[in-house]
């Protein structure tokens, strides 16, 4: 490798497209985000960026393009193991106690180096909560557990559809707290706002989304 050659960043995206019933809905883009840097999606409601994370986690199919992860073509283990989305729904299961869903979601994503449920809920401020049942909490404490659970993920890149939404003040300072720190530690955020919500102080790149014509 020549000195100045640059390692590939964590993700790669060229030329991605999405079509909804032939219509497109965003795209193509291109973008590339390195580990300790947070892209900021901005657009209108309607924009796509919901859309986009979801193509990016894996949720949808794209129509075009290239996604890279560290410069490989992200296949869809190497796609679970490098991204941890966090959506509009808390995705927790109603009749599990607050542990559980946790204990269940690092069963399936694994957990990061050193991190315990109970440090977690203590960081989202869930701490006391561990036996609620997950139906029983309030929209802003169901976000925390999805916070709790990104917390916990050992996946480098967090994807982030409207993480403000629902939270309180003292919430709005806990992610952008959870960014920082994730970026100190190497790793990467795609955050989602249409602008009224709170935008992390870490904003390192901004990616407008508009709907193409
Ligand atoms: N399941 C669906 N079926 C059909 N159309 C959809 C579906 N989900 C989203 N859309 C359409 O795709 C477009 C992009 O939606 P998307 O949710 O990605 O936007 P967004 O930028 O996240 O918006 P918001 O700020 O309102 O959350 C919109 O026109 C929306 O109506």
């Amino acid at each position: 490798m020549s000195p100045d050659a640059r390692p590939a960043p964590l993700m790669y995206v060229q030329g991605l497209r999405f079509l909804r019933n032939d219509v497109p809905v965003f795209g193509p883009l291109d973008f590339e985000v390195g580990r300790g840097e947070a892209l900021l999606v901005q657009g209108a409601n309607g924009a796509g960026k919901t859309t986009l994370l979801r193509v990016l986690a894996g949720l949808l199919r794209a129509d075009a393009g290239t996604v890279a992860f560290d410069g490989r073509p992200a296949e869809a283990l190497l796609r679970a193991e490098t991204t941890a989305y966090l959506g509009h729904l808390p995705g927790a299961k109603a009749d599990l106690s607050v542990v559980e869903n946790l204990e269940y979601l690092c069963g399936l994503q694994g957990r990061r180096p050193n991190q315990s449920i109970e440090a977690a809920l203590e960081v989202v401020g869930l701490a006391g909560y561990e036996d609620a049942l997950a139906r029983q909490l309030s929209a802003g404490q169901k976000k925390r557990l999805s916070l709790a659970r990104l917390w916990l993920s050992p996946a480098p890149l967090w994807l982030m559809d409207e993480p403000y939404a629902n939270l309180d003040l003292q919430g709005i300072e806990l992610v952008n707290r959870m960014v920082k720190a994730h970026l100190a530690d190497g790793g990467a955020t795609l955050v989602t706002t249409h602008g009224a919500y709170a935008a992390p102080p870490v904003r390192t790149q901004l990616l407008e989304l508009r709907r193409p014509h």
